[in-house]
């Protein structure tokens, strides 16, 4: 896999992850957070609105009391009169207290006066009935039971009733006189209609928003899950809350509804959606063009330069500043171990064209030398002259001494020669055995002369002992053959031509007494 690919790669799942990990802390942590708030507050909104009701109960209940409590009032349930109820028991009144309805009993539970508001008039004979019902026992009614009122023992009955579909707040207390002493003469009940009017107030007391609906068949109804008015505590968390509020009597029912502020969770539409896509986007682009900078870019960099080096067969140097450290360090390594190869390779060039015993150049690199100077010769550019070179009775030399001496008398007339031929446009090699091949450039006969026989002294005054042939130093024998500049045909004839005639050369001067310098003009 290349690298780009690989970084792409890297990319899709630095995206996929980057994504995993927000929806992991959208659903693991962010939302359970939201909904324990969104619970908390929920939960708040209901206590708020039974709290409202409370109140708005309790001055129904407290007007009711009061009623109860007082004397005239005994004295109108004993005593009924017009004029009382024309001078007390005033519609207006009760329409300011939002009464809807009135009911004053004796002690028997007989009615002595009622009154009913008319908002109320569809429920009115319903309300009656309820309200009236009569009981010799202490049971669910309103009406203090003939039992109670006997044993004397007052009470206060009051609470939201369900009434022909619709819902009450009815109270009820027994009337007795102020001071508690007397005889409970019966009792008075006050309701009032949970109407718009009263939601409108109960709400903006709670600052909670709920309806009430009529329900005429509660069986079908999917309700009722809890009492709204004795649960503790909301289960779960919902965009609204229902209760259904039975008839104690019949099927008859309403239902509260408070409709909630905050609802379970935060939608995510489309829009955040992209956003938050855009955002992870970003971030992770970000990242990557960091990661690229510093570190893919580096290593394609890297790639590319060892590529371009495999293929130009030239190891070039990779730039060696990069933020990475490690990047850096592979870097600086590569670099050294190019100088090192660089160095064993000009080792090895050199060892291919170097003699191994005496340090110069060996056939091979004569042949590379003697290329060029035949290509200029042949281009007429330069002429030059080659001079074979051959030890004078070195077998007899390595006889009478031993071999390794013998190489040393090699190495050191190679050094000779190279030290002589240091201030001349030549080339010195060792040719093979005690054989050494000099190249000048320079094609005059006199001056070549002049260069052969000063190789020649140079080797005697070496001073090698070698006593033979009447000469107390080893020496050498130089045949030579000057090729001038402008030779016709020249392109027909090759460094071997001219070297097989330096040879012969050689032989002449070997078969005319040795240690001299035997030369002619090539042909
Ligand atoms: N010590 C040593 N001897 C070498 C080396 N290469 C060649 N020789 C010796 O050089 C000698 C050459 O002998 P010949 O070719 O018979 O010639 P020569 O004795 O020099 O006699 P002429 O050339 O006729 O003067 C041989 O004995 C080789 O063994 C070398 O590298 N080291």
């Amino acid at each position: 896999m290349t690298l780009k690919r690989f970084s792409l790669l890297l990319l899709l799942s630095l995206l996929m992850s980057v994504a995993c990990l927000v929806m992991a802390i959208y659903y693991f942590f962010y939302l359970p957070g939201i909904n324990a708030e969104v619970a908390d507050q929920q939960q708040q909104e209901y206590v708020l609105l039974k709290a409202a009701f409370s109140t708005s109960a309790k001055n129904l209940t407290t007007l009711n009391y009061d009623y109860a409590v007082w004397d005239s009032l005994v004295d109108f349930v004993v005593q009924p009169s017009d004029e009382f109820i024309e001078n007390n028991l005033l519609p207006n009144a009760f329409e300011a207290a939002n009464v809807d309805a009135v009911f004053i009993h004796k002690a028997d539970q007989q009615l002595v006066w009622q009154y009913l508001d008319s908002s109320i008039i569809e429920t009115a004979s319903a309300l009656s009935e309820f309200v009236g019902k009569k009981t010799t026992t202490n049971a669910d009614t309103l009406l203090p039971s003939l039992a109670e009122i006997s044993a004397q023992i007052p009470s206060t009955r009051h609470g939201y009733y369900v009434i022909a579909a619709q819902l009450f707040y009815i109270t009820n207390t027994t009337i007795l006189p102020s001071e508690g002493t007397g005889e409970i003469v019966g009792s008075i009940t006050m309701a009032r209609l949970v109407d718009s009017k009263m939601i409108d107030e109960i709400t903006s007391n709670s600052m909670v928003t709920f309806s009430i609906d009529n329900i005429n068949n509660a069986s079908t109804y999917p309700l009722p899950i809890h009492d709204f008015f004795s649960q503790n505590q909301l289960k779960e968390v919902n965009a609204s809350h229902s209760w259904l509020i039975h008839n104690k009597f019949d099927e008859q029912a309403v239902v509260i509804t408070v409709h909630h502020r905050k609802t379970s969770r935060p939608q995510l539409d489309a829009v955040s959606v992209m956003l938050l896509l855009f955002i992870i986007t970003i971030i992770v682009t970000f990242s990557m063009m960091i990661l690229s900078r510093f570190l893919i870019s580096p290593l394609i960099h890297f790639n590319n330069n060892i590529n371009n080096s495999s293929n130009d067969n030239l190891m070039a140097k990779i730039p060696s500043q990069h933020f990475i450290d490690e990047i850096d360090n592979v870097s600086n390594s590569f670099n050294q171990l190019l100088i090192r190869f660089a160095e064993q390779q000009n080792y090895l060039e050199t060892l291919t064209v170097q003699d191994a015993l005496t340090q110069i150049t060996n056939r091979r690199g004569l042949e590379a030398f003697a290329d060029s100077v035949i290509t200029t010769w042949h281009q007429q550019e330069s002429g030059f002259s080659v001079m074979m070179i051959d030890i004078d009775q070195f077998k007899l030399y390595n006889d009478r001494h031993d071999h390794l001496l013998g190489d040393k008398a090699l190495v050191d007339v190679a050094g000779c020669l190279m030290e002589t031929m240091a201030c001349y446009d030549a080339l010195v090699a060792r040719y093979g055995g005690e054989e050494f091949c000099v190249i000048v450039k320079d094609d005059h006969m006199q001056s070549i002369n002049d260069v052969a026989e000063r190789l020649r002294m140079a080797v005697e005054n070496l001073h090698i002992k070698h006593d033979v042939d009447g000469t107390l130093w080893l020496t050498i024998s130089i045949g030579g053959v000057v090729v001038p500049k402008l030779f016709e045909h020249a392109e027909r004839y090759l460094f071997h031509d001219v070297l097989k005639q330096a040879d012969k050369q050689l032989y002449i001067a070997k078969k005319t007494g040795r240690n001299k310098v035997v030369l002619s003009l090539f042909q």
